[in-house]
């Protein structure tokens, strides 16, 4: 059996080389950019108004003039008025092209109009004053987001302001979720006593949603010829497939010798952890591209943990992303004797700019309610049974809480 440190090694040595596709702006959202952005025109692409009122000429107001005859309007989406006499002014509105022979625009709320003559309150105005000036944000051709760059609503804002509807992205790669397991019915149908349904496959699907990933779910029962059928199909499609059950000692675990009869190379079996000791992890480099196979552990809280600690990192790896490991405080002491990495299942709270991790224990990796009463594991070293309260380790959050 490996370590844990030995098996983050190997997964994350194996990472795939997703390509590229486009998709539209509407679904870029999370995606990681692989072209530069450049300014399609300067920002702004022309003198913008900045405040509703009225746009005057300074000359004339260097002048002393402080009463404006209004000559007419300029609105935002029209083309650009001129003013024809400095010492008249044209009503303007946010967004408007100044007017040529303007460069002054004072509000409304210093300004008075009565029988379209314009009386201003202020005593002061500075020069271009609430104009926001062509190309003083970001000129024409200037780089604004650079390849690589993973995409969230800011630098949507900006592609949809380029005219960006198409984008080029790291391709998603295809992941199929399989359960397996005679015991497993589905979220719509009644158990029998010996019976459950299936939650893993749906738990996955979710985590990987929240991801911005789409991933397709299948069932499998624990029959050799099903499984060989099913994942021999299942393996030559997907990229990834994250398998659930059947990787233990029980006489119908029979995921890691039909993988193995499909041609996909184990990397190891078995990982000095808990939860997820049996998990299972291979790679098969048959055909075009290759796929990579995570056989985790079927008790919920092992599957559920293997997937944020080894397989999601992986996959953000795949498409150039990191993934930032926080620490946190654990809150009291806490004594785990045998000799594995253990993930203990912790509540967090913030505790002066600290996060403080409360040990909620469960029962046990079957013990799937108790998902819901903690927000994350925290990875204890396997080199140590007693850990106090204050150290801090590695934390890995399954509940976005901050
Ligand atoms: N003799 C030994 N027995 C077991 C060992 C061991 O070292 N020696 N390891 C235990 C550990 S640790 C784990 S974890 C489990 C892993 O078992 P499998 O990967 O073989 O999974 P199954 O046997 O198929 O199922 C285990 C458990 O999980 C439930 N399950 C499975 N899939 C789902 C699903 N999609 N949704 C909800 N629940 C699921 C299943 O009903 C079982 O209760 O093995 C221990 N045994
Ligand atoms: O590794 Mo198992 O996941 O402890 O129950
Ligand atoms: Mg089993």
């Amino acid at each position: 059996m490996i370590s844990v440190e030995e098996a983050i090694d190997i997964v994350m040595s194996q990472t795939i080389e997703a390509g590229t596709e486009k998709v539209p702006l509407q679904k870029a959202t999370g995606r990681v950019l692989q072209e530069n952005i450049l300014a399609d025109r300067d920002f702004p692409s022309f003198n913008r108004v900045m405040m509703d009122g009225i746009a005057v000429n300074s000359k004339a107001w260097q002048e002393g003039r402080r009463e404006f005859y209004v000559e007419g309007m300029q609105t935002a989406g029209a083309p650009q008025q001129a003013l024809s006499q400095e010492q008249n002014c044209i009503e303007v509105m946010t967004g408007a092209m100044l007017p040529q022979n303007t460069d002054v625009v004072i509000r409304y709320e210093d300004v008075k109009i009565e029988d379209k003559v314009a009386r201003v309150s202020i005593d002061e105005v500075k020069p271009l004053q609430n104009v926001h000036l062509k190309g003083t944000d970001r000129k024409l051709d200037d780089v604004l987001i650079h390849k690589n760059q993973k995409l969230s609503p800011a630098e949507i804002a900006i592609l949809a302001t380029v005219g960006k509807h198409t984008v080029e992205v790291v391709r998603h790669l295809k992941v199929a979720i399989v359960s397996t397991g005679d015991e497993l019915v589905d979220v719509n149908e009644m158990p029998h006593p010996y019976q459950i349904r299936r939650s893993n496959t749906y738990a996955l699907q979710s985590a990987l949603q929240a991801e911005g990933h789409e991933a397709q779910a299948f069932h499998i029962n624990d029959e050799k010829d099903a499984l060989e059928t099913k994942l021999r199909e299942i393996v030559g499609e997907y990229d990834v497939v994250i398998l659930s059950g059947g990787v233990s000692k029980g006489k119908k675990d029979y995921v890691p010798e039909i993988l193995e009869k499909l041609n996909v190379k184990k990397l190891f079996h078995g990982v000095k952890q808990r939860p997820g000791k049996p998990f299972w992890f291979g790679v098969r480099e048959e055909g075009s591209s290759p796929t990579a196979i995570f056989a985790l552990p079927g008790n919920p809280v092992s599957t559920f943990m293997c997937f944020y600690a080894y397989t999601l990192p992986w996959l953000r790896k795949c498409y150039g992303l990191n993934t930032q490991i926080l620490e946190a405080n654990l809150a009291e002491e806490f004594d785990f004797q045998p000799p594995l990495t253990y993930f203990l299942q912790v509540k967090l709270t913030m505790d002066q700019g600290q996060l403080l991790a409360v040990p909620v224990t469960g029962k046990g990796s079957g013990d799937l309610a108790n998902l819901l009463e903690a927000d994350a594991f925290l990875q204890l070293p396997s080199d140590r049974s007693a850990f106090k309260a204050g150290e801090s380790f590695p934390v890995i959050q399954y509940r976005q809480i901050f």
